[in-house]
């Protein structure tokens, strides 16, 4: 296997030759099983373990690989097996907070350079959930393109660009319809070899069309398949790191697409339903389930119907939202306020 082709560059090659001992290799993660981990290298895929040290030294789930990571092996070649001894920096990584008495955050891609952000144009635009992406993009150092889906299907195509336009500032835009084979050539400007790339977006904008799309698959190929398999998911392959024939590389991992769920209101609703229902029975309608009287949630905590737990983990992340929103915000307001200060600039010059 190429290294240049899994996305391998003079920058991974220095990190690599300072850490690496002897005989050790470069591998990047393209599958995480319980523990296990498949590792693409010059000797092909390796079925690999973490050493006793990296396990013994990992404070967090953080500290484990995770798919697209580079990461150091010792191999045992004819086994096709090999020890990973150490994670070389990542250069943006996804993560999702695990719920569970201590929460943890749990890396479910690392070094993904261009992320898709996918919505659909036959359905109402969220923009909320646009700025969330946005935001959960800039903070994983990726950077977001905007794929707007279904553009057969679309009658208000410009109204809703500018509607995009507004909240993304110079984000690029690209519209693509499958059905038409729309704007997706525009698409591959974004898929350059030995980039990698992935997709963000909620259920049914079109994510696993387009992906297979770009993996080249016939598209009955795909029904069937999709047919066989009520999900639909992860039926093509069982690779979670896919080499696109344009030589950019694809991650598809199932924690990517929890994101959608971890990262968007109605997902933590949906999630959290029993406790959205419980919650239009509290006598104060903004209740916040503290010590409020006649707060339904608490009631039944105490009658044993619900886990304090959940209704914690619940808490939490409804205050993670809040401040990715706060946050969005304030890049939002110095984002307006650079564009004035250039304006004014401009306008002083003339
Ligand atoms: N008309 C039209 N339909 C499309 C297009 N792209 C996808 N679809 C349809 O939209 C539906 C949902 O597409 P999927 O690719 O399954 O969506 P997804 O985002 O992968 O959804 P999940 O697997 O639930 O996350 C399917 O019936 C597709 O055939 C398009 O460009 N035009
Ligand atoms: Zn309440």
């Amino acid at each position: 296997m190429e290294l240049i082709k899994i996305g391998y560059n003079n920058k991974i090659k220095e990190q690599f030759e300072k850490a690496a001992k002897t005989n050790q290799i470069i591998g990047r993660i393209s599958l995480e099983h319980k523990r296990m981990y498949r590792v693409w290298s010059v000797f092909g895929e390796l079925l690999c373990e973490v050493s006793g040290k990296l396990a013994f030294d990992a404070q967090s789930r953080e500290e484990y690989p995770a798919v697209g990571d580079w990461v150091i092996v010792s191999p045992r070649k004819e086994e096709r097996k090999g020890t990973i001894t150490a994670i070389l920096p990542r250069k943006s990584k996804f993560s999702r907070k695990v719920a569970g008495n201590n929460t943890e955050e749990q890396i479910v891609a690392a070094n993904v350079d261009t992320i898709f952000l996918v919505f659909s144009l036959n359905e109402d635009l969220n923009v909320r959930r646009l700025e969330r992406y946005l935001t959960l993009t800039w903070e994983s150092g990726a950077n977001p393109v905007i794929v707007l889906t279904k553009a057969d299907l679309a009658v208000d195509i410009k109204e809703k660009i500018m509607l995009v336009e507004g909240v993304s500032y110079g984000v690029p835009i690209v519209t693509i319809s499958v059905v038409n084979n729309l704007g997706l050539d525009e698409l591959q400007t974004y898929l350059l070899p030995g980039k990698t790339i992935a997709l963000l977006g909620s259920s049914g904008v079109g994510k696993s069309t387009l992906t297979n799309y770009l993996i080249g698959f016939e598209k009955q190929e795909v029904q069937e398949i999709r047919g066989s398999d009520a999900k639909g998911r992860h039926t093509t392959t069982n690779r979670e790191m896919v080499l696109l024939p344009n030589h950019a590389i694809l991650i598809d991992t199932p924690g990517m697409r929890e994101l959608q769920l971890w990262n968007s209101e109605d997902g933590i609703s949906n999630s959290f339903s029993e406790i959205e229902q419980l919650s239009s029975s509290c006598k104060f309608r903004d209740c916040q389930h503290e010590k409020e009287i006649g707060c339904a949630v608490k009631l039944a905590i105490e009658k044993g119907e619900l886990k304090e737990e959940r209704l914690q983990s619940y808490k939490k992340l409804l205050r993670e939202l809040a401040f990715l929103e706060r946050r969005q915000d304030k890049k939002a307001q110095s984002e307006e306020k650079k564009k004035w200060k250039n304006m004014t600039k401009q306008s002083k010059k003339r």
